[in-house]
């Protein structure tokens, strides 16, 4: 385990991104097919950029085969690697994480979804404080059905079962549920426009604030 100065454990995150034409599709009526891809963008650099801000997150390695999202995304100081697999979500995490041992063995790491433009840094925190304590945790999504972020300690393998009722099968799998207070903007992935309406309720990052002050009356910013 990698620990900092005052022993608080050092954190890589493995944040996967679809490219950009295909994702967040069931944001199109909300959008508009033209400026979705926009969107999935200006989500993926506000998670990364504020996953980055964490004091206790070493690196974040991004997954993705999308060029234009791998250049403003290595601009915030993540990682990217392709999504050499190809065979989908989780194929992608199980990648990213051996990416990651593959220079550093004894990491803690997570994967962390691309699609929480609402993350507060301090929330992050005290998810990853609680990770710790288990070999493999998880955060429900804001539903109750989804999962956003799943951990492994050094030691354990991330053996990612994300997509549709994923809170389910990671309880299944022996990953410990974290239920803590106060880090709903961990748990507020967005995929539709009611996703993203409460995702501006909580308050996003500014490139997300931005793509929405382009269509304010849609998303009353
Ligand atoms: N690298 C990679 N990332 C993926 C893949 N499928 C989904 N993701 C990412 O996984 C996270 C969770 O996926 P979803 O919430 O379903 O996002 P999405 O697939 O863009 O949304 P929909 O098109 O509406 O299903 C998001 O950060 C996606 O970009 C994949 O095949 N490869
Ligand atoms: C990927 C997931 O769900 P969704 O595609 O609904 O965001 C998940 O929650 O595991």
């Amino acid at each position: 385990m990698i620990a900092g100065d005052n022993g608080a454990v050092h954190w890589s995150l493995v944040v996967p991104l679809k490219p950009l034409a295909l994702a967040k599709s069931r944001l199109s009526e909300a959008t508009g097919g033209a400026m979705r891809p926009r969107f999935a963008l200006a989500f993926a650099q506000d998670t990364v950029s504020r996953a980055l801000s964490c004091r206790t997150v070493r690196d974040v390695v991004v997954v993705t085969d999308d060029p234009l999202a791998a250049a403003e995304l290595t601009a915030l100081g993540a990682r990217v690697v392709p999504d050499s697999p190809g065979a989908g979500l989780n194929a992608a995490l199980a990648h990213g994480a051996a990416e990651v041992r593959a220079r550093r063995p004894a990491a803690a790491l997570a994967a962390l979804n691309a699609d929480l433009p609402a993350l507060r840094p301090d929330e992050l925190e005290r998810v990853l404080a609680m990770a710790r304590q288990f070999p493999r945790a998880f955060l429900a999504d804001a539903a109750g059905i989804g999962t956003t972020f799943l951990s492994a300690a050094p030691g354990t393998e991330l053996r990612p079962a994300f997509g549709g009722h994923s809170r389910h099968r990671h309880l299944a799998s022996g990953a410990v549920e974290i239920e803590l207070d106060g880090v709903e903007s961990i748990r507020r992935d967005v995929d539709t426009g009611d996703d993203l309406r409460a995702a501006l309720a909580l308050g996003v990052g500014p490139r997300t604030a931005a793509r929405c002050a382009t269509a304010p009356a849609a998303w009353g910013s």
